[in-house]
């Protein structure tokens, strides 16, 4: 039987002798993989030259000097969307702190526009691990998209689709705290699953990240040092026809050790239709599952209806 706590490792690395050029021999079977980790989990951990040690220690050393500048100035940072902007302790996140930083691949300059907000005489270390971080993890979702189009084996025009279903993007920095007078575990993050098509998470090695199992146990996922984690979101679920899971997640604390992490999420545009291709769909063995939806409207109606559990099915299922 599957050990229920184990989540796919999936290695990008070249020093472990894969080579990912579209097409080849590696990247088919590295396709094979993802959708494999996205159907049976709904997550994997990533291993990958890209992200470097040095670059994921500038960038939580520039979130701790960020997260501890003064509460007015980060007030500064407003958004009027959902989420984004500066907030200081909500509903879902009852001790922590975030940053939403909203980008579209038409608008690159959000990263620095927010860094000058910030730090108005400038903090060009920081704002370079931002930048090189946003462009790095964009990169590497747009990659695995387009591995999911391989790994079901789909004609090449479904890349258009994929890069429909990931043409915006959310950066997340969040610092989680334990809170002093609470108990030995604390939820700092409640359960949920991404609405978005799929989410990358960088820790800074605090570990806090938990997933359900199918047995309906929470299971600590363990990063290993220098991997990420990748889940599938909802949109991608509803794109896969239901082959893929949307993991439900959710975040605690346990030590006095600040948790630092870096999320972005790849996201389709409110105006984009998530509509399954017509090859996902077979009236035998997987019945077309999800009435197809503007994904603008169902983020407006998770909003107003808050539901946490089978919230896609609740608004999409046939
Ligand atoms: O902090 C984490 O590890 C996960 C955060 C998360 O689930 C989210 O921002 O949606
Ligand atoms: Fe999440």
């Amino acid at each position: 039987m599957e050990n229920e706590s184990e989540i796919p490792i999936l290695d990008f690395r070249r020093s472990s002798g894969v080579t990912l050029e579209k097409g080849s021999e590696g990247w088919k079977e590295m396709s094979k993989k993802v959708r494999e980790a996205f159907e049976s989990r709904g997550c994997f951990l990533l291993k990958c030259d890209e992200i470097s040690k040095e670059l994921c220690g500038q960038l939580f050393t520039g979130m701790k000097s960020l997260f501890d500048l003064p509460e007015d100035t980060k007030e500064k940072f407003v958004s009027p969307k959902l989420y984004r902007g500066y907030i200081n302790k909500s509903y879902a996140i009852p001790n922590s702190q975030s940053f939403g930083i909203d980008s579209d691949l038409d608008h690159d300059t959000t990263h620095q526009d927010f860094i000058n907000l910030m730090w108005p005489q400038g903090n060009p270390i920081f704002s370079e691990a931002l930048s090189s971080m946003y462009s790095k993890t964009r990169e590497l979702s747009s990659l695995i998209l387009k591995m999911v189009v391989e790994g079901f084996d789909l004609p090449q025009h479904y890349n258009l689709d994929v890069e429909e279903l990931g043409s915006t993007n959310d950066t997340r920095l969040t610092r989680y705290q334990h809170p002093e007078e609470k108990k030995d575990t604390e939820i700092a993050f409640v359960p949920h699953t991404d609405m978005g098509t799929i989410t990358f998470i960088c820790e800074n090695e605090v570990q806090g990240l938990q997933v359900l199992s199918k047995t309906g146990n929470w299971v600590d996922v363990n990063i290993p040092p220098n991997g990420f984690v990748v889940i599938c979101g909802d949109a991608l679920k509803a794109w896969s026809n239901g082959r893929f899971q949307a993991i439900m997640h959710r975040v605690v604390t346990r030590g006095d050790k600040e948790r630092f992490v870096y999320v972005l999420f790849t996201i389709p545009k409110d105006s984009a239709v998530i509509k399954a291709p017509s090859e996902l769909v077979d009236e035998e063995n997987y019945p077309l599952r999800y009435r197809s939806f503007k994904y603008g409207d169902y983020v407006h109606y998770q909003y107003s209806t808050r539901t946490q559990k089978e919230r896609l099915e609740s608004y999409a299922e046939i």
